[in-house]
């Protein structure tokens, strides 16, 4: 798989592996040539954006009337002079991210991924779907299942994103004759799910082996100097990994919250980098027509505005599932405030086609559709030819499921476009690390674009508050009665 290297081969994953290539082996030639062939590949195949399937549904000149906002939107982000730019970091992360923290990101991860038989991430919103959304899109569907020699690190958990005990407790047990690591991470240190999936877990290693034993296995990735979290760290001397001031929850998969659960995996994080530093270049134009993130951002406003209220992302693949997970935060707390906002919402076709599919086709008129797809898939399945023809599919025989699922694709838009639903297609190359990091850059930059143009600030989430305070008193008026 493009993706995923398995534990014995090697690749060319970086411009500091090519050097290492170019002075060690005779053939640095060829691989210099791989190299630039794939790099010039690359900057021809990059994410594109079609909106030929919104076309119906609005007319040029309400798009031309949008121009000053995006433009005004992109000074906003790009001169740091919009609400909540304190939080704009990430704008330019991928380029001055810091070094010495990334290479302490890989040295843990070699450890962990020699040690461990599992590693725990403990953290909810955006201090997990990140890496869930990477690794699921990324690795082999049944990384788990895999026999060891079969995958590049340990078996992954993801524990802290709910409160519902039978999963804990079952999560534990098959943990009992492991060799078990954990990566907390909490930027606020005091998030009520992650904060007890923590006290739950340090029990538990600490019990399995003492609280040294314990202490080498846990890795917090907090703040840098403020929250219950770091204060503990410290005082219990774990490694710890930073959550950059200046970037906020659902902006932090790029930072060390999405990069040591990724290096853990063998995910190659440097290509993660790579995609996300080329969507810096890539979306930093200023113009409408040279900027697809900001076509998708100006788009999703203007169909908005005409009352469709309800954004459906849609794959054809199921390991997108945690991308569409991360996406909807992203665009859930930074733009569902004020009264406003896209509901953004998730699909899996073709599951789904034979479900919820009948809503989208002839239900209440609210909705657009932003397909996601990836073009090509990393391995062929071919439907057989079989003797008899009892289920009268011979004439697919020799075809691979991706062409049938491009067709459904394909079938599917038109379908909803003329049942009235508009499409917007996000196209991704290939599955690969790379272009993960180039898609999160997209998306990151068409919702802080389309959260300026909605007037909010895209950078806070007063709302998640609320229940956490009604959450604070029930559990304090628990207190008192188990007190009394
Ligand atoms: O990293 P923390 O502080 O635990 O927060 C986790 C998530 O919880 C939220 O604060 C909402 O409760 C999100 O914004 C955030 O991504």
């Amino acid at each position: 798989m493009g993706n995923y290297i398995p534990p014995s081969s090697s690749s060319l994953g970086s411009y500091a592996i090519l050097a290492i290539f170019q002075s060690h082996h005779q053939n640095a030639k060829v691989d210099i040539e791989w190299f630039s062939s794939r790099r010039e590949e690359e900057l021809n195949k990059k994410i594109t954006f079609d909106y030929s399937g919104a076309t119906p549904f609005f007319s040029q000149h309400e798009l031309d009337f949008l121009l000053p906002q995006i433009k005004q939107a992109h000074e906003m982000i790009h001169k740091r002079t919009g609400p909540g730019s304190e939080y704009l970091d990430w704008v330019e992360w991928p380029l001055t991210y810091d070094r010495e923290e990334y290479e302490r990101i890989k040295q843990i991860s070699t450890i962990i991924r020699e040690q461990a038989d599992v590693l725990l991430i403990i953290g909810v919103g955006g201090s997990y779907l990140g890496a869930r959304a990477a690794i699921e899109m990324l690795c082999p569907a049944f990384y788990n299942q895999l026999p060891r020699a079969k995958r590049n690190g340990p078996e992954i958990y993801f524990i802290g994103h709910h409160l519902h005990s039978d999963y804990i407790a079952q999560l534990l047990e098959i943990m009992q004759d492991k060799n078990v690591y954990v990566n907390v991470i909490s930027k606020s240190g005091t998030t009520l799910e992650p904060a007890l999936s923590f006290r739950l877990l340090r029990d538990f290693l600490e019990k399995k082996y003492g609280r040294e034993g314990a202490r080498t296995r846990i890795i917090a990735t907090t703040d840098r100097k403020k929250g219950a979290l770091k204060q503990l760290a410290d005082l219990e001397g774990y490694e710890t990994l930073t959550v950059p001031d200046g970037i906020g929850g659902r902006y932090s998969v790029l930072t060390s919250v999405g990069l040591l659960p990724m290096a853990v995996t063998g995910i190659q994080i440097d290509e993660v980098m790579r995609g996300a530093a080329d969507g810096v270049e890539l979306y930093r134009e200023a113009e409408l027509a040279d900027n697809s993130a900001y076509q998708y951002a100006a788009l999703r406003q203007l169909l908005y505005r005409k009352g469709k209220t309800i954004e459906l992302l849609a794959s054809y693949t199921p390991s997108l599932q945690y991308v569409a997970e991360w996406w909807k935060q992203l665009f859930g707390e930074s733009e569902g405030k004020d009264g406003k906002g896209m509901f953004p919402a998730s699909i899996q076709f073709t599951t789904e086609l034979h479900s919820i599919g009948q809503y989208v086709q002839e239900g209440h008129r609210h909705l657009i559709e932003t397909t996601l797809w990836i073009e090509e898939s990393a391995v062929q399945v071919t439907i057989p030819s079989l003797e008899d023809n009892l289920d009268n599919l011979h004439y697919l025989s020799g075809t691979t499921f991706h062409e049938i699922n491009e067709k459904a694709c394909k079938a599917t838009i038109q379908a909803h476009v003329a049942g009235g639903v508009p499409n917007l297609k996000v196209s991704i190359p290939e599955a690969s690390p790379y272009y993960f990091g180039q898609m999160v850059y997209f998306f990151q930059k068409a919702c802080a674009i389309s959260g300026y143009m909605l007037g909010v600030n895209p950078f806070d989430q007063p709302g998640v508050e609320v229940y956490k305070e009604e959450m604070r008193n029930l559990l304090n008026q628990n207190q008192t009665i188990i007190t009394r």
